[in-house]
């Protein structure tokens, strides 16, 4: 079944955009005024945005919105367990794509540099009267994970539920490079929950979690409303 079946079938709302470029667009002015919504209701507004590569096209764009970025409180869905200095850096990799948003916004790290078991408790205490997020946007790996929430993984149901009490927590790679991750606690009771991927390989993956138990496919947890699917071909 194709994914526009899918997600009509669970009652995902599904955007789907001609190429990269377009999406990125989309999504940025979404989220841009999604975060305008949270700053008029309530002062302020909060995201989490995922990591990786493809995040940089909508970063990019929603680093140019008309945003009051004074008012927005950002922090990553997970991070590389490495100083931002490092290439895999995902911090990195934000403040290069929203430099303009990074000077004026609250920042949450999730990388301390203390151990990635402490770094998580620390950034759970500051997470905490963050709760719940305006704005979650989730990738999707290969193999259906979300975030550093990968398959088979240790308590992965816990971490995965709405109501754990775990709100950040340390995990591990297939390749064991440590990370450090946000839970479904958190990801999954946000106001707005944002899922973007592209390309035919995505695609696929992602009907095969509409079927696939989350043990197996951890993005298979997600997959309910609210969440928003935004899709777009790889060219
Ligand atoms: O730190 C990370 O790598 C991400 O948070 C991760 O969960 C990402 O969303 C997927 O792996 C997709 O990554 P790409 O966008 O690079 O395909």
């Amino acid at each position: 079944m194709s994914l526009q079946t899918l997600a009509a079938e669970r009652g995902l709302q599904l955007t789907v955009a001609s190429n990269p470029q377009s999406m990125a667009w989309t999504l940025s002015r979404h989220i841009a005024d999604a975060l305008a919504d949270a700053i008029g209701q309530r002062g302020i507004a909060r995201l989490a945005v995922s990591g990786g590569r493809s995040p940089e096209a909508f970063l990019r764009c929603l680093d140019e919105q008309p945003v009051d970025w004074a008012q927005v409180a950002i922090t990553l869905v997970d991070e590389r367990w490495v100083p931002e200095s490092d290439a895999a850096s995902n911090a990195g990799m934000l403040r290069r794509c929203m430099p303009s948003a990074l000077a004026k916004a609250t920042w949450l790290p999730l990388f301390r540099g203390a151990s990635p078991s402490l770094d998580a408790s620390l950034v759970e205490q500051a997470i905490a009267p963050w709760l719940p997020l305006d704005v979650v946007v989730l990738g999707m790996g290969n193999d259906g994970h979300c975030a550093s929430l990968f398959p088979g993984q240790d308590n992965l149901e816990k971490l995965l539920s709405t109501g754990g009490k775990v709100l950040c927590a340390p995990s591990q790679a297939p390749d064991l490079s440590p990370r450090i991750t946000l839970t479904g606690a958190v990801l999954r009771t946000a106001r707005l929950q944002l899922l973007a991927i592209s390309g035919e390989d995505k695609n696929a993956t992602l009907c095969r979690a509409f079927s696939a138990p989350t043990e197996q496919m951890p993005v298979a947890a997600f997959l309910t409303p609210p969440l928003q699917v935004f899709y777009s071909s790889d060219y």
